[in-house]
C-alpha cells in the first residue's frame, strides 16, 4: 500500500480532471483453498461492522476456532463453483465494471470506471490511489448492495473514510447508500424472471432469497430488512404476482445468534412438504452470482428441496451481465453524478477524449 501523504497521489497537472465511479463488491478468496479462504475471512470476520462482539471475546474465538475449523469447509464449497477463470464473484465484478465504463461512455462521458473489494483484491485504497494517479478527482462510491446495511455497505464507507484519512490532496467524494427501489433495478429483475418463466413453463412458487443479517442489527436500527421488503413488494408488484405466490427468506446465516427471518432452507422444505411440486429461487439482493446463490442455493438448497419432497427446483440466476441491470447502475451512477462535469481540462492543452482513450 501507498505510504500515505506521499505526493505520488497527485494527478499531473496537464491532466484532464476526470469523475471516477468506484464498484465496490464484498470480495472473494485468491482460489478455493483453505489457506486463501483463511486469509479473506481473517480479514472478513475482523471487521467491526460484520462481527459486532466486543473483540476481547471475539477475537480468541475467531483465531482459536473459527480460522481453524471454517475455511477447509468453506474452501470445498468454493471448489464446487469456481471457474478456470477465477472466482465468479470476482469475474462478475470485473465485468459489470466493464460494461458500465461503455455504458456510460457511450453516452458521451469520458468517466472512469473500476472496482473494488471490501476484502481481498483489490482493494478500495489501491484502487481509489490508481484512480487518482489517472486524474480522477471527483470520485462517487458505488457499492453492488441495492439494500442498505452497516455490515456491507457502511463498511465499504468506512474503508473509503480510512484512505481519506490518510490522503492530502482528497478528490470530491460522493456516496451511493441504496437503490433498492429504483425503477431499472426492479424492472432489471422482473425482466430476468419473465424471461426464465418463458423458456421454462409456467412459474412456481417464487421465493425471492437474501442474504440474512443479525436478528440485532435490525434491532438497533439496521434498515436493510424494511429495504428488503420494499424491493420484494415492488418485485411482485411490477410481476403482478398475488400475496400467495411468492415468499421471502432469508439465507446465509453465519453463526450461532438468531438470523431475521424466515430463513430460506426452511421455508424451502417446508413448500415441498406441503405439496407444492415447483419452487423459483431468485436473489435479488445479490447483484451477480458467488458463492453464495451458486453453491447454497443451486446446489444445497436444491438437493434440500428436492429431499422433502419437491419435484422441480428452478434457480434464476442473479442480474450479473444482464443488459438492463446495467443499464439500470447507469441510471444510479448519472442521478449521483449529476452536476460533475465529467471531464475538465486542467492544462492549456489537456485533451480530455485523448488521453481517456489512451489509458483504455
Ligand atoms: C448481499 C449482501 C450481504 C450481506 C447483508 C451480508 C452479511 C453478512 N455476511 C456474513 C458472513 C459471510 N458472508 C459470506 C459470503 C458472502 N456474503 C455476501 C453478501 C452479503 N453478506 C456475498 C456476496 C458472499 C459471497 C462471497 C463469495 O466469495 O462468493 C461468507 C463467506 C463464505 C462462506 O464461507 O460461507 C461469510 C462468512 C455476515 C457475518 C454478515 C452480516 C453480519
Ligand atoms: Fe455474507
Ligand atoms: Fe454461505
Amino acid at each position: 500500500m501507498r505510504s500515505s501523504l506521499a505526493p505520488a497521489s497527485l494527478p499531473p497537472h496537464d491532466q484532464a480532471e476526470r469523475s471516477a465511479v468506484l464498484l465496490c463488491n464484498l470480495g472473494t478468496p485468491d482460489g478455493p483453498t483453505a489457506p486463501a479462504v483463511r486469509r479473506y475471512l481473517a480479514q472478513f470476520l475482523s471487521d467491526r461492522r460484520v462481527v459486532e462482539i466486543p473483540r476481547l471475546v471475539w477475537l480468541p474465538i475467531l483465531h482459536g476456532i473459527v480460522l481453524r475449523v471454517y475455511p477447509a469447509r468453506s474452501a470445498a464449497k468454493y471448489g464446487r463453483v469456481w471457474t478456470a477463470a477465477g472466482s465468479p464473484l470476482a469475474l462478475w465484478t470485473a465485468r459489470q465494471a466493464a460494461l458500465l465504463h461503455d455504458r456510460l461512455d457511450a453516452a458521451a462521458q469520458p468517466l472512469l470506471v473500476r472496482h473494488a473489494m471490501r476484502y481481498g483484491k483489490p482493494s478500495i485504497a489501491s484502487q481509489l490511489d490508481a484512480l487518482q494517479a489517472e486524474g480522477a478527482a471527483r470520485i462517487l462510491i458505488l457499492p453492488l448492495y441495492p439494500q442498505y446495511s452497516a455490515c456491507t455497505t457502511a463498511s465499504v464507507f468506512d474503508a473509503v473514510y480510512r484512505w481519506a484519512g490518510r490522503t492530502r490532496n482528497l478528490p470530491e467524494l460522493r456516496f451511493v447508500n441504496r437503490y433498492h427501489d429504483h425503477p431499472g433495478y426492479i424492472d432489471a429483475l422482473a425482466r430476468r424472471i419473465e424471461t426464465h418463466w418463458a423458456h421454462h413453463g409456467p412459474p412456481g412458487q417464487l421465493l425471492m432469497s437474501f442474504h440474512g443479517i443479525p436478528e440485532r442489527s435490525l434491532r438497533l436500527g439496521d434498515p436493510y430488512q424494511r429495504e428488503v421488503r420494499e424491493t420484494a413488494r415492488l418485485l411482485a408488484e411490477r410481476l403482478g404476482l398475488r400475496a400467495d405466490r411468492y415468499r421471502v427468506s432469508f439465507q446465509s446465516r453465519f453463526g450461532k445468534a438468531r438470523w431475521i427471518e424466515p430463513y430460506t432452507l426452511p421455508t424451502a422444505q417446508a413448500l415441498a412438504r406441503a405439496g407444492v411440486r415447483r419452487v423459483d429461487v431468485v436473489c435479488p439482493g445479490f447483484s451477480c452470482d458467488c458463492l453464495e446463490t451458486l453453491e447454497e442455493i443451486d446446489i444445497e438448497l436444491r438437493a434440500a428441496f428436492l429431499h422433502a419432497g419437491g419435484k422441480e427446483f428452478h434457480y434464476i440466476p442473479c442480474l450479473n451481465d444482464d443488459g438492463a441491470w446495467i443499464a439500470a447502475l447507469g441510471q444510479v451512477a448519472q442521478q449521483h453524478l449529476a452536476g460533475w462535469p465529467a471531464a475538465v481540462p486542467s492544462g492549456p492543452s489537456a485533451d480530455a477524449r485523448a488521453g481517456h482513450a489512451a489509458q483504455r
